[in-house]
C-alpha cells in the first residue's frame, strides 16, 4: 500500500501529536510533512497529501472533506497562542494586519470584530511587516510559536479562544485532522490510537522542549490547549464555519 501523505503544524501545539505519531507503528504507513497551518490546508486542497491537521477555516473551499479522529488543536476558554494585538482600544481600530501563516484565527478577528465588537476595519494581507505598524489605529492578528514572547510588547492584547466563548458560550476549534478523500478505517483507528499516545505522553514531549523563560509551555501543552474534538467542539466549528459563510 502507499504511504498516507499527512501534513502537520510545525508549531509547538502540535509536539504531541507528533510524538504519538513517531513512537506508534504507523509511522511506517505515514509520509509526514510540518508545514505553518496555511500550507498545511493548501496541501490538502491540492491533493499534495490525504489529510492535513488543517485550520478549520480552511474547509470552506473544500469540495470533499471528512474529519480524521477525535482530536484536534482546541481551547475551552483562553488558548494563550492566538491574538489580536493593537495600538489602540479594539473599538477603535480601523486596520487590521492579518497573519500570513493563519488561516483559522485571520477569519476568527473577523467574525469577533464584525458580529461581538462589531466594528469593520480595513484589512491588510500582505503587509510589510505582518507584526508591527507604526500607525495608531492598527490591530495586528498573530499565531502560534511566534506569540509566545510577545504579550506586554503591544498596548492592547486580546485572546481570540477567550472572545470566542464570551461571545458564543463555546470552546474554539482552530485545526482539526481532515482528509480530502475517504480513508479506510484501519488506518483511522491506529492513527487515533497513536495521536491518544502522544497526548498521554505530554509531560515527556514537555520535558524534552528547550525550555523557555519567557513562557510557560507546561500550563499551554497541559491546560490552555485541548486536544479533545467532543460533541461541543464540532458544533462551535460548524458555528464558525456559517459565521466565516456570512462575512462578505
Ligand atoms: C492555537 C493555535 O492554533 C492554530 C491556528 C491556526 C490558524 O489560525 O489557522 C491553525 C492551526 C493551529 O496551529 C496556534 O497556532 O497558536
Amino acid at each position: 500500500m502507499d504511504k498516507v501523505k499527512i501534513s502537520a503544524v510545525s508549531y509547538t501545539n502540535t509536539q504531541p501529536f507528533i510524538y504519538g505519531i513517531t513512537h506508534s507503528d504507523i509511522i511506517d504507513q505515514i509520509d509526514l510533512s510540518l508545514d505553518i497551518p496555511a500550507d498545511c490546508a493548501q496541501k490538502l486542497i491540492d491533493n499534495q497529501v490525504d489529510i492535513g491537521l488543517i485550520p478549520v477555516a480552511a474547509t470552506v473551499n473544500m469540495p470533499y472533506w471528512e474529519i480524521v479522529s477525535d482530536y484536534c488543536i482546541g481551547a475551552n476558554g483562553p488558548v494563550n497562542s492566538v491574538f489580536i494585538f493593537s495600538n489602540c482600544e479594539i473599538h477603535e481600530v480601523k486596520t487590521l494586519q492579518l497573519d500570513p501563516e493563519s488561516r483559522s484565527s485571520n477569519n476568527l478577528a473577523r467574525v469577533l470584530l464584525k458580529n461581538h465588537w462589531q466594528v469593520t476595519p480595513q484589512l491588510i494581507v500582505n503587509a510589510p511587516d505582518y507584526a508591527h505598524s507604526d500607525d495608531p489605529d492598527t490591530a495586528f492578528v498573530q499565531i502560534g510559536d511566534r506569540t509566545f514572547d510577545k504579550k506586554g510588547k503591544y498596548a492592547y492584547t486580546y485572546d481570540l479562544a477567550e472572545v470566542w466563548k464570551e461571545f458564543t458560550g463555546l470552546p474554539f476549534v482552530f485545526a482539526a485532522w481532515i482528509a480530502n478523500k475517504p480513508i479506510p478505517q484501519e488506518f483511522t483507528a491506529e492513527f487515533s490510537k497513536a495521536l491518544k499516545h502522544g497526548l498521554d505522553n505530554r509531560k515527556t514531549v514537555i520535558a524534552n522542549l528547550p525550555a523557555r523563560a519567557d513562557f510557560d509551555l507546561d500550563d499551554y501543552l497541559m491546560h490552555k490547549l485541548d486536544f479533545d474534538l467532543d460533541a461541543d467542539k464540532v458544533k462551535a466549528l460548524h458555528l464558525f464555519i456559517d459565521y466565516i459563510k456570512k462575512l462578505n
